[in-house]
């Protein structure tokens, strides 16, 4: 397979089926490791480019058509969208090379349709300039691709600017955000370790903790991650653990941990303190899940946390008052990982919003219980809904007297690729 028929299946399987492209992307990656790095970034950048773009390149689609791009075969929509994508955001794909090889994807198939894809993708080609015109005269919706109700939602919520801007972080080039594993290495011996695999890297203005790295061929293939000694986790998700008030010895449970990130952060965290008991335990819904976790723990190598099977929903009697801290980084409609994660916007309904923000309070109003008196309950989400949110946090407090907020704090999605994270901290007592 070359790599635009290995895009082309990517498309097919997240656009057409519901897969989610971080994990099917990782999977080809790995599957095809033969791949040199240039035609690894190509495969990447044009799988979500396309994703991340799908409305604004199906409006130009239609625009030149007669047949619109609702109708056509899922084979030809993919196909075309790719071309479009190369002619209009890939300055260094030529333009003959974008729609033969669109051309080509379908030709097996749909051989009839050749001419259709190559007489399209050419007179937009000729139109480049026209087309990009067309695009900036539309809606903020189609320029920045984003579905009509939650363009309405976030300019409610944030006005106009902070609408826009939220759109715009979402199609910056993202950076990849590690945690140095400080229980095991320092920052300075990380970074030059790093760089002695080939990678360079940058320190983080905000975290001295968290480095900014480029120029790798595959994470999984370097050394200093087989051996734990960092962690890939975004700068926003790093401030649940900091905010979290961990201290030598606590008894720490998240209720909800796969993949691990924020329970390792935390178990790294006691780890650097003076006394060495406290411990966490990390629960997820199914064994899947528990099996990631144990493989994260095992590669960095923490001997003070542990990972369990358990349904949050259901209460834990055993677990009444028992941690100082409980963590509750719960499901959510992850709006402020769209930059990562760029399908989530065309799945969403405003209905979910509501079902998750239920499933939030059902279950904070489950693991509460386990706050022992004084110790605190941090709840945070990966996105940016005031539903999931500040409304939630409202609930919380309504409803549970004897618990008072310490903190919240809604991070926004921004230029330099942070994601967006919600995050609030109550004490009980
Ligand atoms: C936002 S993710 C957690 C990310 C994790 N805290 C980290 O930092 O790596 C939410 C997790 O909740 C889990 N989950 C969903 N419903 C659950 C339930 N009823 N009980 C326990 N875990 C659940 C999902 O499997 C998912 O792993």
């Amino acid at each position: 397979m070359n790599e635009r028929e290995i895009v082309l299946q990517i498309l097919s399987a997240v656009l057409e089926e519901g897969a989610y492209s971080h994990l099917l992307l990782q999977a080809v990656l790995d599957k095809y490791a033969y791949l040199d790095k240039r035609q690894r970034a190509f495969i990447s950048r044009l799988t979500v480019g396309v994703i991340e773009r799908k409305i604004s390149l199906d409006y130009i689609l239609n625009h030149y058509s007669r047949t619109p791009v609702k109708k056509m075969k899922p084979m030809i929509r993919n196909s075309l969208r790719m071309g479009l994508y190369q002619i209009l955001y890939m300055d260094a794909v030529p333009d003959s090379a974008a729609c033969n090889e669109s051309v080509k994807l379908i030709a097996r198939r749909y051989r009839p349709l050749k001419g259709f894809v190559n007489g399209l993708l050419r007179n937009i080609a000729r139109h480049r300039q026209e087309a990009l015109s067309l695009l900036k005269d539309a809606s903020p919706g189609i320029r920045y691709s984003m579905p009509d109700w939650l363009m309405k939602e976030w300019s409610k919520r944030f006005g106009r600017e902070g609408c826009e801007s939220i759109c715009k972080s979402f199609l910056a080039p993202r950076k990849t955000c590690i945690r140095v594993n400080l229980a095991r290495i320092s920052v300075e011996d990380l970074i030059e370790k790093l760089e002695g695999e080939g990678v360079s890297v940058l320190r983080s203005e905000d975290l001295d903790y968290a480095l900014y790295i480029s120029g790798y061929d595959s994470i999984k293939k370097l050394l200093s991650y087989r051996e734990g000694l960092f962690y890939v986790q975004d700068l926003s998700s790093m401030l649940v653990a900091e905010r979290a008030p961990v201290r030598g010895g606590s008894r720490v449970l998240d209720v909800c941990a796969a993949p691990g990130g924020k329970s390792l952060h935390i178990a790294e965290k006691l780890a650097c303190m003076d006394r060495s008991e406290g411990r966490v335990l990390a629960r997820d819904l199914t064994e899947d899940k528990v099996a990631r976790i144990r493989e994260n723990i095992a590669r960095s190598q923490m001997d003070n946390i542990s990972a369990q099977v358990f349904d949050a929903r259901v209460d834990d009697a055993a677990s009444h008052e028992a941690y100082d801290i409980v963590l509750a980084d719960l499901p959510c409609s992850g709006l402020g990982v769209i930059g990562r994660k760029p399908e989530i916007r065309y799945r969403l309904q405003p209905k979910d919003l509501s079902a998750l923000a239920g499933l939030q309070t059902q279950i904070l109003s489950v693991v509460k219980n386990y706050v022992k008196a004084q110790g605190s309950l941090v709840y945070s989400t990966c996105t940016i809904s005031g539903q999931e949110n500040e409304e939630n946090t409202e609930r919380f407090l309504a409803e549970n007297p004897d618990f008072h907020l310490i903190s919240q704090e809604q991070i926004l999605p921004d230029a330099s690729g942070r994601d967006g994270f919600f995050i609030s901290v109550f004490s009980r007592g």
